[in-house]
């Protein structure tokens, strides 16, 4: 007995046939993004399974031409940059006023608050997460401009507290802006070449959490870090030493055999709600948070880095979860055009 209201086999099949080439003749319109990334980022980032995956889902990734005026190029709906250089900020501006339905992967002027030390975590600071499952802090630190015979005595009065870590001021994507070093009295830190970043070193017990954010999603890694510095050791060793980086991906902690109250992941609604105020005080989209855990506490957090668009590339799923990204921001874009 067939329901009333139901179609007869026969015409079902029509139905179907009749969809499916009308889903042929009209395709699903192509998401284009234009990209402008050294060449570096571009290998690490646009890997075979992203650029497959998004073809898939109707995407196409498109090289910007840095020889060419980026307002003669696209028609682009998403713009995705990791470039430096006043030349670069001024296009990608001009860009965005002349094409305000592009969406632009992220502001250079929001992106500029993180090419600094002393602008970085200034939003961080500010942030009220209180009664939010622990707390989050920035550790204390101050800007050392020039002279370095002064640095003792501005470390002194300003009561910074020893261990501290020493990083180089601007973040401009050299290696030279990641060499850090660990300064065990501040006497030795008048060797260093300022600008500097002097900030408290706050043990962690060696491990460290990655938050990456692709607008409001989140996933977060272990990764190895420095050691917990004694208070023993803090009264024997003197100097300051320069250390790798330790909390490359290279050093992935998510498989070792951690004590559990180091290696227990921060509170998924802390990191929903810190991610949430972050994105929308700095006004980016695409970066990461580098947070570790106080040692002996709990619930008792400190972020230390934060990058713009960073090495997506080592992220669990970051095919899948950026393409889904790159969807949604043409549903936003489409639900909030005007009805014509
Ligand atoms: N205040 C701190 N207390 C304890 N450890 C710290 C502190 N600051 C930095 N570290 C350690 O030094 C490492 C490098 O510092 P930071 O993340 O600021 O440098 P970076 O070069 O910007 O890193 P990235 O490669 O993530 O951009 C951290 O991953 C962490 O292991
Ligand atoms: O090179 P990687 O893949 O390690 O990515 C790193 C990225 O370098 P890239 O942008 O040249 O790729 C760095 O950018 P710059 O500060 O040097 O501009 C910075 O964001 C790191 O935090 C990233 O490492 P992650 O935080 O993801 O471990
Ligand atoms: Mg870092
Ligand atoms: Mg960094």
């Amino acid at each position: 007995m067939r329901i009333h209201g139901e179609m007869p086999p026969e015409k079902e099949e029509e139905e179907k046939v009749k969809s499916l080439s009308l889903s042929i003749q009209q395709p699903q319109k192509l998401v284009v993004v234009g990209y402008a990334l050294t060449s570096k980022k571009k290998k690490s980032f646009l890997q075979p399974k992203l650029e497959v995956l998004a073809r898939n889902k109707g995407i196409l990734f498109v090289a910007i031409d840095l020889n060419r005026p980026l307002l003669d190029q696209g028609p682009f709906d998403v713009v995705l940059h990791k470039l430096l250089g006043k030349d670069w900020c001024g296009a990608i501006e001009d860009y965005r006023k002349k094409n305000p339905e592009v969406a632009v992967l992220d502001p250079p002027d929001a992106i500029e608050q993180l090419l600094n030390r002393q602008s970085m975590l200034n939003d961080v600071t500010n942030l009220n997460l209180s009664d939010c499952y622990g707390k989050v802090r920035v550790p204390r630190q101050m800007v050392i401009n020039n002279d370095p015979s002064s640095i003792p005595h501005e470390v002194t009065s300003a009561g910074l507290k020893l261990p501290l870590v020493a990083k180089p001021l601007v973040v401009d994507g050299t290696a030279k802006s990641h060499q850090m070093f660990l300064a065990y009295d501040q006497f030795s830190l008048s060797e260093l070449e300022p600008p500097l970043v002097l900030q408290e070193f706050v043990n962690h017990g060696g491990v460290l959490f990655k938050i990456y954010i692709v607008g409001e999603a989140i996933k977060v890694v272990r990764r190895f870090s420095l050691p917990n510095v004694t208070k023993q050791e803090l009264s024997k060793v003197e100097g300051v030493f320069r250390f790798p980086r330790v909390s490359s991906a290279a050093a992935s902690a998510d498989d070792a055999d951690l004590d559990p109250s180091v290696a227990e992941l921060p509170p998924l609604p802390l990191l929903e709600k810190l991610a949430r105020e972050l994105r929308h005080r700095l006004g980016l989209r695409l970066f990461n948070v580098d947070m570790i855990r106080e040692h002996g506490t709990k619930d008792v957090f400190y972020v230390i880095d934060i990058n713009y668009f960073p090495g997506y590339g080592k992220m669990p799923d970051y095919e899948h979860i950026f393409t889904d990204f790159l969807l949604s921001l043409m549903q936003s874009k489409y639900k909030n055009r005007p009805a014509q």
